[in-house]
């Protein structure tokens, strides 16, 4: 029933569903007719409202269907591109309406598949357990409620011996109800961790493979903080799950357990009449509630780039305590958290106004109603009842009551929990955004913001690699164009060969593409067309101008990403090691820290850049791959060293790829690959002495050109005289 009334229809479609909604009112109309129970004909009549309800939804769901469709054709044909979709997390992110919708529901249900493998799986039986202990708090509630009926019976009728052994059977129900709690927090928060670490640990596989990490960061400017989403947002998703299972799960059975016991003691018609107007208000307060979920998210999202803003600050701390850059620092910093203050602010005021109106309504309508209801057996006389005496007129009141508090109590949490759901709504989103990007990242479909020609008009649109990629001993490129993540297009067509013992040098002016063509030949970026034929990942090494140094011994800095088993297994030694060392004169950093191999430190701040260049150096002599690509690897170095560095390389049998803008490395390359920034190159065998010889001369030709308006100006002198 449910889904032909929601559905955005047709106009076919909506007659279907009207037709449907009329055959179900005139079937609940025969069946309340039919029936004379109370109880049954309150069923009906909770029936009715359902119907109702969902016929409001239905109508709601196919408005907002409607109006976003008619958005999407606006969008569409206003950018002429396909746009981002609205619940990504860029520019974008901050247009997002967080709903508790079918989206919303398929986001959710991906998640609880993730993190609830299976139902053999423990986090499965986990559950299993919590909501037995859930149900048995309830039925032991129950039993409370008709003791403390049973204790005041006994009060009224000053029967001091019923009295005792009473409060004694209270006493000793209080065990198990106190170790249900107890195990109800345990639960709730071993659901919390391992719902984390599922959901971690999928993400991380992902994350961790096919480069996703490098393509979320670099190609793709969905998500802007994925360490945030990982470290923060996904924990909060975790707990926020657990507890809405508690917060849900258990008031609901509470509703229906009370309910059922209530109606059969104060009559069905009086708890649906009751319902009505509890419904009545929930709705007018369902209306009046700020959208927390889209707030949670947006809150997210700043912590997240606050957090960003910190990290930046402490990776280039030396670099900005150079410029004395602390001042325009802060003022980002500053910008950043009043940012995110000025929203946290935001949603307390929307939480205080809101807060107001659901205490009232709920603890202080919904309780003078409750007293009503209970009042009902002491003012009206319900057939059937035996109620008669004072004491049993005060057993059935304090008994209902209590039961009516632990209902309107339940119904309370259900309705504070709307508020939870719309945050848990706010995490599913930041959190399923990040798998769908993962998702289409691994697929090849990026997206990113082009940026025009002008720099001022910006369009979205979805990058796809159709280009061929082939293995084989060479590198091959034919006809590939070399196109930046932003769209801009650096090389139309690029082709040449590099065969295994050819060594090729890169040259070209700034940001003309020469660290793209190796992007594009360590697979980081798309091939967007042509055909590149090129060895195995792994026989490609690269060593950049920075040398990325990880966390860990002296030796793994010399090993990564070998880990020392990988290092053993290829049967090198700590000897071997040092005598890598030996060769570029990094031997005395073993007699610098007393552990040696194993010693650890922050190795990006304490060594020197050269002393990092040459680090990495050894890195490529331990791999010995069949390729290199050295992009200004030896800046920070001297001739010397550079000299012991290539020579060494070339002797080990390495294939050379190099980017400088150092003459003295010409001598140890066959081939020049030279861009001119334009888009255009020339691939050529390169004679270094030969081509030296000529930069010279036409650098002595340059000298005498620029001392020729002198030689003018002194021949017009001597004319003129
Ligand atoms: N992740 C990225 N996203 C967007 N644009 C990028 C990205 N990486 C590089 N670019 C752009 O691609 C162009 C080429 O960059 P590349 O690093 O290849 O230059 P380069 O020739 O090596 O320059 P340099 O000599 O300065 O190192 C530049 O305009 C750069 O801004």
């Amino acid at each position: 029933m449910a889904p032909t009334l929601s559905k955005p229809a047709s106009p076919r479609g909506a007659a279907a569903s009207a037709r449907t909604v009329r055959a179900l009112v005139s079937q609940l109309t025969a069946m309340y007719l039919r029936n004379r129970t109370r109880i049954s004909r309150a069923v009906y009549i909770a029936l009715f409202v359902a119907l109702a309800n969902r016929i409001r939804t239905g109508i709601a769901d196919q408005k907002a269907a409607a109006a976003r469709e008619a958005r999407a054709r606006a969008e569409k044909a206003a950018s002429g591109t396909r746009a981002l979709s609205a619940d990504d997390e860029g520019p974008a992110a901050s247009k997002k309406k967080v709903e508790l919708n079918r989206e919303f529901l398929r986001a959710l249900m991906r998640l609880v598949r993730i993190v609830i493998p299976g139902w053999a799986s423990s986090e499965a039986r986990l559950l299993i357990s919590h909501s037995f202990f859930l149900v048995l708090r309830t039925l032991i509630s129950l039993k409370v409620a008709a003791m403390d009926g049973a204790i005041v019976k006994a009060l009224v009728k000053g029967n001091g011996r019923e009295f005792l052994t009473r409060i004694m059977s209270w006493m000793l129900i209080a065990v198990p109800a106190t170790f249900t709690n107890s195990m109800l927090a345990y639960h709730q928060s071993q659901l919390a961790l391992r719902y984390r670490s599922r959901l971690t640990e999928y993400i991380h596989d992902k994350y961790l493979s096919n480069l996703t990490f490098y393509g979320i960061s670099a190609l793709d400017d969905r998500i802007k903080n994925a360490d945030q989403l990982i470290a923060v947002d996904v924990t909060k998703f975790s707990n926020s799950l657990s507890e809405l299972y508690s917060n849900l799960a258990k008031p609901m059975l509470d509703m229906i357990i009370y309910t059922i016991t209530l109606s059969r003691s104060v009559g069905g018609e009086g708890v649906v009449f009751m319902s009505l107007l509890v419904q009545l208000s929930a709705n007018v307060m369902r209306a009046l509630t700020p959208p927390f979920g889209k707030f949670v998210a947006d809150e997210a999202r700043l912590e997240g780039e606050f957090r960003f803003q910190h990290s930046r600050l402490i990776d280039h701390a030396e670099e900005v305590a150079l410029y004395h850059g602390h001042e325009a620092e802060k003022n980002t910093l500053d910008k950043g958290y009043f940012t995110l203050i000025k929203h946290v602010n935001f949603i307390l005021r929307r939480r205080l106004y809101h807060g107001f109106m659901e205490d009232y309504v709920i603890k202080y309508f919904w309780g003078a109603l409750g007293l009503l209801l209970c009042s009902a057996p002491v003012f009206v006389k319900l057939p059937g009842s035996v109620i008669n005496t004072m004491a049993d007129r005060t057993e059935s009141f304090v008994t209902n009551r209590r039961m009516l508090m632990s209902a309107s109590d339940a119904f309370g949490r259900i309705m504070f929990s709307y508020k939870e759901v719309m945050e848990l709504a706010g995490y599913t989103s930041r959190v399923s955004t990040l798998l769908r990007v993962m998702d289409d990242i691994q697929a090849g479909n990026y997206s990113k913001k082009l940026v025009s020609s002008s720099g001022t008009d910006t369009n979205a649109a979805v990058l796809k690699g159709r280009g061929k990629v082939f293995e084989s001993p060479d590198i091959k490129f034919i006809d590939v164009p070399i196109i930046s993540p932003n769209g801009d297009v650096l090389v139309p067509a690029l082709s040449f060969t590099l065969r295994q013992g050819d060594h090729l040098l890169v040259v070209g002016p700034n940001g003309c593409g020469k660290s793209s063509l190796f992007r594009i030949l360590g697979g980081l970026w798309p091939v967007y067309g042509g055909t590149v034929y090129k060895p195995h990942f792994s026989d490609i090494f690269y060593i950049p101008q920075r040398p990325y140094l990880s966390r860990g011994s002296l030796r793994q800095q010399i090993i990564y990403p070998d880990s020392p088993r990988a290092m053993h297994a290829k049967g090198v030694t700590d000897a071997d090691l040092a005598a890598i060392l030996r060769t570029l004169s990094l031997e005395h950093l073993l007699d610098l820290y007393p552990e040696g191999w194993d010693s650890e430190a922050e190795w990006r701040d304490v060594l020197s850049g050269g002393l990092q260049q040459r680090i990495a150096m050894a890195r490529l002599f331990y791999h010995r791959p069949r390729y290199a690509i050295l992009d200004e690897c030896t800046s920070s170095v001297t001739l010397d060293t550079e000299k012991v560095m290539y020579d060494t390389a070339k002797g080990l049998g390495i294939t050379l790829m190099t980017v400088s803008h150092r003459r003295s490395l010409w001598k140890y390359h066959t081939h020049i690959l030279q861009f001119d920034g334009q888009g255009h190159y020339v691939f050529t065998r390169l004679d270094a002495e030969k081509r030296l010889a000529l930069e010279e001369e036409k650098e002595d030709l340059e000298v005498l050109l620029r001392g020729v308006p002198e030689i003018e100006r002194r021949v017009a002198e001597l004319t003129a005289e």
